[in-house]
């Protein structure tokens, strides 16, 4: 089942209650909530007063990506104003291992993210207690860039590394994502896509949902 996460990134952060409506009314599974410090990406967004803010708005499970240096420092609080998915990037992580135990032990889902740069070695020792993998198709920090091909190899790899394992991690997708090349991520064996300018820039919300669910097969 491929289950899809609107990044609100693209929407408009002056109406994001109804923008959020909106891609629930779509029949989307997730909400994307892209948090960035400006430090870990070049870029800044918003933090867990919105978040707060947007909780009781949605039925859709928020999944928080958090683009931040140091993330520890932020679960509790990100926990508190309603995450129900935390994604941390191995990179701006010293213990892996310590943070992903520290998101579970708070009672929510936990996901490792990874920039294209950076190798599935870095996370095979903690994939057994993960929820869920991010795999970066562009470089974090901002919506609309182009999806990197050579992201699709990675995907297969994982997908490999999971089914040998027998073990249940969503791979998900994040960047550059439209209905014209989700097959080919669905096809190296990602299941959660996340997708944000293709989705709040387009003319109609509900045809682009129908149109990446057909296409991701
Ligand atoms: O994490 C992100 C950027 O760092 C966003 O989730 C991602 O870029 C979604 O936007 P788009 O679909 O427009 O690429
Ligand atoms: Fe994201």
């Amino acid at each position: 089942m491929i289950k899809l996460a609107p990044s609100i990134l693209s929407a408009d952060f002056g109406n994001l209650a109804y923008e959020i409506k909106r891609v629930e009314e779509a029949g989307c599974d997730l909400l994307h909530i892209d948090v960035m410090d400006g430090h870990f990406v070049p870029n800044i967004t918003l933090g867990p007063p919105i978040v707060q803010s947007l909780k009781g708005r949605s039925k859709m499970p928020f999944d928080v990506h958090l683009m931040i240096e140091d993330p520890d420092r932020y679960i509790e609080d990100f926990v508190k104003a309603g995450a129900a998915i935390l994604s941390v990037h191995s990179e701006a992580c010293t213990h892996l291992h310590r943070t992903i135990q520290h998101i579970k032990s708070c009672g929510v889902k936990a996901a490792v993210a990874l920039n294209p740069a950076t190798p599935l070695s870095s996370i095979e020792y903690v994939l057994e207690d993960l929820d869920m993998v991010l795999i970066m198709t562009v470089n974090p920090g901002f919506g609309g860039q182009r999806f990197i091909p050579s992201m699709l190899d990675k995907i297969k790899q994982l997908k490999s590394i999971i089914d040998e394992r027998k073990l249940d991690v969503d791979i998900q997708v994040d960047g550059g994502i439209k209905p014209d090349n989700v097959h080919l991520v669905t096809a190296a064996g990602a299941n959660v896509i996340v997708a944000g300018s293709a989705i709040f820039n387009s003319d109609s919300i509900e045809a682009t949902v129908k149109e990446i669910r057909k296409n991701a097969g």
